[in-house]
C-alpha cells in the first residue's frame, strides 16, 4: 500500500487523488468536529466552501454550522467547536458546515474514489476503513490558509502508524509522510502540549477555545469514520 501525505491544500495536483482513498485531516477543528457531530447522532454533515453555498443548500430541517475567523457565523446554529455538537438537538439532523480550511480540503478531494475525514479522535477507525477500501491512500492535511499546520502533520504521522498496525505491513510513503511519522513518534507522549504550542493551538487558546484543543488532542475517542457519499459525510 502506498500512503502519501500532502502538507496543505495548496500542494494538491490535479491527478493526486485518482483511484485513491483520501483521508482529509483538519484536527483544529473541522474534521474533529465532523467526527464529534456524527458520534452525537446527526444524520450527515455536508461540507461546503462558502457561507453563501451553505445558505443556499440549507433545507428547512437542516442546521447550519461553521466559522469565519474561528467564530460562529451570524445567523448560523453552531460554530466550529466540537462541544457545540454534543447536544441532542442534532439527532437525526443534516448539518451544512462551512469552515475556513477543513471543509475546503474535503471539497478539494472530491475526485478521489473515497474521501474519509480523519482526526486524532478517530485515527484507528480511520486506518481500518482505509485498509478495508483497498486503495492507495493520500492523507491530505488541510493546513491553515494554504500553509502547513503542525496538528494536521502529527495526525498524518499517527495515521501512518495506525495503517502499519492494521495492514500488518510497512506502507511506502513519500518523504513528507516519513517526516510526519518521525514527528509523531517524537511528540506522541505529549500531544496536547505540542498542539497547544502550534500556531492554531495558540490562537484558539487565546480566544477562549483552549478546551477545544485539549479535546481534539485525544486519540481514538470515537470509533467511527465519516465518508463522503453524494456530497455529504455519513458514518462509514
Ligand atoms: O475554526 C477553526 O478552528 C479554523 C479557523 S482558522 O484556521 O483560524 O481560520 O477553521 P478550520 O477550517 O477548522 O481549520
Ligand atoms: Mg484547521
Amino acid at each position: 500500500m502506498q500512503v502519501d501525505v500532502i502538507s496543505s491544500v495548496i500542494e494538491v495536483r490535479s491527478d493526486d487523488f485518482v483511484q485513491k482513498t483520501v483521508i482529509a485531516i483538519d484536527v483544529l477543528r473541522a474534521t474533529s468536529t465532523i467526527v464529534t457531530a456524527l458520534a452525537h447522532g446527526c444524520s450527515s454533515v455536508v461540507p461546503v466552501e462558502t457561507v453563501n453555498q451553505a445558505k443556499q443548500l440549507q433545507l428547512p430541517e437542516d442546521l447550519l454550522g461553521g466559522e469565519r475567523f474561528c467564530k460562529k457565523i451570524a445567523g448560523f446554529h453552531f460554530g466550529n467547536s466540537p462541544f457545540e455538537y454534543m447536544t441532542p438537538d442534532i439527532a437525526g439532523k443534516r448539518i451544512v458546515l462551512t469552515t475556513t480550511n477543513g471543509t475546503r480540503a474535503i471539497q478539494k478531494a472530491q475526485r478521489a474514489s473515497h474521501v474519509l475525514a480523519g482526526s486524532l479522535l478517530n485515527a484507528s477507525a480511520c486506518a481500518r476503513a482505509a485498509v478495508a477500501l483497498k486503495r492507495d491512500v493520500v492523507i491530505l492535511c488541510a493546513g491553515t490558509q494554504d500553509e502547513f499546520s503542525l496538528e494536521d502533520g502529527l495526525c498524518a504521522g499517527l495515521l501512518i502508524r495506525k495503517l502499519e498496525d492494521v495492514s500488518n505491513e510497512c506502507p511506502e510513503t513519500n518523504d513528507f509522510g516519513a517526516a510526519m511519522r518521525l514527528a509523531y513518534d517524537s511528540a506522541s507522549d505529549r500531544l496536547e502540549e505540542t498542539l497547544l504550542q502550534g500556531s492554531n493551538g495558540k490562537r484558539l487558546s487565546k480566544i477562549g477555545y483552549r478546551e477545544d484543543v485539549s479535546f481534539c488532542s485525544q486519540i481514538d475517542r470515537f470509533d467511527l469514520v465519516p465518508i463522503l457519499r453524494d456530497q455529504a459525510m455519513i458514518r462509514f
